[in-house]
């Protein structure tokens, strides 16, 4: 299996999953493009993955911009010199009881979470089209886009719109030997999960901490995922060995959601 050589960008790669895949990537030879709307933690993950001997560069941009995004595409095939893969990693978590949800939640959510995907994948394909080879999309999904979680109901929403937009674009893009698939990770131990615990805190009373040790401990492999847990599945996705893969959307979470 490898990605060896491949120009790949990673959106959301400033921390947590997105780090882990770029790194991952990275120590499998790949170069990378990364891009995020935090500019500041980007330059430390370009120098860690520069560290494993690969090519990097960084791109500011807010996955919600159709133009930001498309320019992150064009600034990556500029910068490394082609482009293989996307990784449609950005998103946000909104933890709210379906009665308090209003007009303004969808709007942020649904532009990060769906449009921003929407954008990553049109701009690849496109790119994929004008250079005239194959080429691997790959979205970040999860185990709230198989099954709805109470207070996660919209952010669940967009997690199952990701599987519906990797179906269709698997669908549109076959002809192109463009292949189109999504990871679904399970509890992973980032900033967003720190940020959904204390909001479920806020929400219900339990103490801090206790919502995500709950999850965890009804993991079948009995320890929350890391990244590089969610990272071997993308290495995988963005390797050639995946290539008669598309429009899947594929659970790595330990054992808590089985289709
Ligand atoms: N942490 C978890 O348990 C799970 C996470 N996921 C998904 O995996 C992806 C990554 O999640 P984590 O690393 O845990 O989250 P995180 O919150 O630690 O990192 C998300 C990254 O995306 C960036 N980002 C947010 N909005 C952006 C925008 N508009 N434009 C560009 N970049 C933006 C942030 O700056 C941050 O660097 C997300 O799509 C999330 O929904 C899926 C299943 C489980
Ligand atoms: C953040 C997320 O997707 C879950 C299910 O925890």
């Amino acid at each position: 299996m490898s990605v060896k050589d491949k120009a790949i960008l990673v959106t959301g790669a400033s921390q947590g999953i997105g780090r882990g895949v770029a790194l991952r990537l990275a120590k499998d030879g790949a170069n990378l493009a990364l891009v995020d709307i935090k500019a500041d933690k980007l330059e430390a993950v370009k120098a860690e993955v520069e560290a494993l001997g690969v090519k990097a560069t960084t791109f500011t941009a807010d996955v919600s911009n159709r133009d930001q995004v498309f320019a992150a595409v064009d600034h990556a095939e500029r910068e490394l010199g082609g482009f293989d893969v996307i990784i449609n990693n950005a998103g946000i978590a909104q933890v709210k009881p379906l009665d308090d949800v209003r007009p303004e939640d969808l709007e942020r959510i649904y532009r990060i979470n769906i449009d921003g995907v929407v954008w990553g994948i049109q701009a690849a394909a496109s790119k994929f089209r004008a250079r005239g080879h194959k080429g691997k999309i790959i979205n970040a999904s999860s185990i709230a886009g198989h099954d709805g979680f109470a207070l996660l109901g919209v952010y669940s929403a967009t997690k199952f719109a990701v599987r519906a937009l990797t179906q269709a674009a698997a669908k549109e893009y076959a002809s192109h030997q463009i292949t189109v698939n999504a990871y679904c990770p399970g509890i992973v131990g980032t900033d967003m999960w720190v940020e959904i615990d204390e909001r479920f805190s806020e929400l219900t009373g339990t103490p801090k901490g206790e919502t995500y040790k709950k999850y965890v401990d009804g993991i079948a492999l009995g320890r929350a995922q890391t990244p590089d847990d969610v990272a071997a599945l993308v290495a995988f996705l963005s390797s050639d060995d995946s290539d008669y893969i598309t429009g899947q959307a594929i659970l790595t979470d330990g054992g808590i959601v089985y289709r």
